[in-house]
């Protein structure tokens, strides 16, 4: 039976082929902010390390924010406390755009990363085209030389790279990667459903090198200082955010 993630790829890699034909072009981006660095400076200096999400609709709620504003959140969110800015820009499942994470980026001074979804080294290059400071790469949508192309083009570019997983096995396959920036998608890519134990389990067994980030399901302080007991800092929040009237109160509330 085919996923979500089965669908979306087969989207996007019909989108790449016909991106890469018909390129767009964009101005010289600033060199990238470091967007790792900016994540284990906030833990260093005894806090937690946010990467506030720019997140209009999902495919497991539909539209979540209908007064979307992507300048105006990249503000409230770098104001809140946030060390860093999630973009989503595919279009076709998120109503994201390459223009919205253009236009949060110019905005603040936090690192971005561009929160697509990743088939092709090729849109490394579009990334950093944009100003993306950071790609990630979701494990379970790529095979191992697929992962090492699309690692390698980003650090050919400076660019920080998230690497996604949900399990045991994916966990040791990004841990044949360079990057030491573990996202544990604590979402069920098949049902949607949220399981935030997901996270402590899989770092129990970790490298004490890596950074590892929270991802999904957040909605509370309490839930990152449940988190933080097991040594996890650093965390991923989009819905929960978006929802809020005063996005850079809420940000404040989660890591103020
Ligand atoms: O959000 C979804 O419904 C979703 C569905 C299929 C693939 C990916 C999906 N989300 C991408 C993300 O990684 C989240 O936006 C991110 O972790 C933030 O999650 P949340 O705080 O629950 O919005």
């Amino acid at each position: 039976m085919s996923t979500i993630l089965d669908k979306i790829l087969a989207t996007k890699r019909s989108e790449v082929a016909a991106r890469r034909a018909a390129p767009a072009t964009h101005g010289e981006p600033s060199p990238p902010r470091g967007f790792k660095a900016a994540l284990d400076a906030k833990v260093a200096a005894g806090g937690y390390g946010l990467i506030a999400e720019i997140k209009k609709a999902s495919p497991s709620k539909g539209l979540i924010r209908s007064d979307f504003d992507p300048p105006a959140h990249a503000r409230a969110y770098q104001a809140g406390g946030a060390a860093c800015l999630s973009v989503l820009t595919d279009q076709e499942y998120f109503q994201g755009h390459e223009d919205y994470l253009i236009a949060a980026r110019a905005a603040c001074e936090l690192p971005v990363i561009r929160k697509d979804f990743m088939v092709d080294p090729w849109q490394v290059e579009e990334s950093r085209g944009i100003g993306a400071d950071a790609i990630l790469i979701i494990v379970a949508a790529l095979d191992d030389g697929q992962m090492a192309e699309i690692e390698a083009a980003a650090i050919d570019r400076n660019m920080d790279v998230l690497v996604e997983v949900h399990d045991a096995d994916e966990l040791e396959r990004a841990l044949r990667l360079e990057s030491r920036l573990i996202g544990v998608n604590n979402r069920n890519l098949k049902t949607f459903e949220v399981d935030l134990k997901k996270t402590y389990e899989l770092v129990r067994h970790a490298p004490k090198d890596c950074t590892f980030v929270a991802e999904s399901g957040l909605t509370s302080r309490a839930d990152l200082d449940a988190m933080a007991e097991h040594d996890i800092r650093c965390f991923l929040i989009g819905e929960s955010l978006m929802r809020q009237a005063d996005v850079e109160a809420a940000t404040r509330a989660l890591v103020g």
